[in-house]
């Protein structure tokens, strides 16, 4: 036997002897994560064993202590499932995202939930909220902005008419790839069936590559992927849920002109959740029609030293709301200086609603 044989051997024992640790350890959290459902439960009977403040201090905890040599981000993934099996065991988590099944929002919502949450495809936005508010489902997860081609409004004008919280936030690194079935002739393509939103993100990859291909906007990637088992001439722009999901190879691969192309999700539900240490809050304010409101809405901000992180203006719907505008910022509801500045912002609106305080995205 060589050398590199017994270093061989020595090793994958050594693997073999972890491996049992780490099932060991593994299966020890999974009792204790019960124990603690059981707890809430003798508290409450209609105790939620789901708490996303927790899980994002169990992330950014794990991230901090990792001293490599797998990356944080890979390290806190592997973490995600495991607390995704071990809330599975008392209750899986049932959520609805925007479908159908293969879309980049069903890849939000596992990121954000891990691979052991029912995830539930619904047809337009407001069908998630609906589910949500019915109780049907525990959580809903909606597309809201892109950092290429921006705000998605669907989602912002449903909040106007709903009463439900954010609960979490979750980014997509969004990769599109150009993809055929078996049966495409792959030096024919005349066709290519997309979401708008993707084909506003490959714009200048296809000007380049395929000017003289019709391009179709279809109601999801998903959807442009499964017309493509069917037709001869024509390739689809979808992600690798969608690729796999429908048996697609690839022709070319992350063709999306900007490479840090992502997505920000909002988790949504009926509850509100506690700080957690590095929150965001939402809100949404209806400014009076008059010279300076925009200034007016802003300076307690600026004042009270708050973080901005976003601010979208969206056509008010009826008198009341005159100017809407959604506003992100750091920090969480329950923070004296929040509450000063919401007290501040209330005096000088219509009209002020906060759409939650959350963890802020940590994968
Ligand atoms: C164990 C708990 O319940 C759930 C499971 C968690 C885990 O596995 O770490 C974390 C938060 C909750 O979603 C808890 O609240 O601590």
């Amino acid at each position: 036997m060589s050398d590199s044989s017994i270093n061989l051997d020595e090793l994958r024992q050594r693997i073999d002897q972890l491996d049992g640790d780490i099932l060991r350890l593994i299966s020890e959290r999974a009792a204790c994560a019960q124990k603690v459902a059981h707890v809430k439960l003798a508290h409450d009977k209609d105790a939620v064993f789901y708490r996303p403040e927790r899980e994002a201090q169990v992330l950014r905890r794990i991230m901090s202590l990792n001293e490599g040599p797998l990356d944080s981000e890979e390290m806190a993934r592997l973490f995600r499932e495991i607390m995704s099996a071990c809330l599975a065991l008392e209750q899986p988590i049932k959520v609805a995202y925007l479908g159908p099944e293969g879309t980049f929002t069903q890849q939000a919502a596992l990121k954000h939930f891990g691979e052991s949450a029912i995830s539930l495809p619904m047809a337009a936005i407001d069908e998630v909220f609906r589910e949500v508010e019915a109780g049907a489902v525990n959580y809903g997860v909606v597309p809201v902005e892109n950092s290429t081609e921006g705000v998605v409004n669907h989602t912002l004008d449903t909040f106007m008419d709903s009463s439900i919280h954010i609960c979490g936030e979750v980014v997509l690194r969004i990769h599109h790839h150009l993809l055929i079935s078996d049966t495409t002739r792959r030096d024919k393509i005349s066709r290519i069936y997309s979401h708008p939103q993707s084909f506003g993100q490959c714009r200048k990859w296809l000007d380049a590559h395929y000017p003289h291909a019709e391009r179709v906007p279809v109601s999801s990637n998903a959807e442009a992927a499964k017309l493509v088992k069917t037709e001869w001439h024509s390739a689809a722009i979808a992600g690798d849920m969608a690729a796999k999901l429908y048996g697609l190879e690839r022709v070319a691969d992350k063709i999306e002109d900007r490479p840090d192309n992502s997505t920000r999700f909002l988790i949504i539900g009926s509850h509100q959740v506690p700080m957690a240490g590095e929150d965001k809050t939402s809100i949404v304010v209806a400014m009076r029609n008059q010279p300076g409101a925009l200034h007016d809405l802003l300076e307690p901000f600026h004042r009270h030293k708050i973080d901005l992180t976003r601010i979208e203006t969206r056509p008010s719907r009826t008198g009341v709301w005159n100017y809407v505008f959604f506003i992100d910022f750091k920090g969480h509801v329950d923070e004296p200086r929040v509450a000063a500045v919401l007290d501040e912002v209330r005096l000088r609106a219509s009209e002020l609603r906060v759409l939650g305080s959350y963890p802020q995205g940590v994968l």
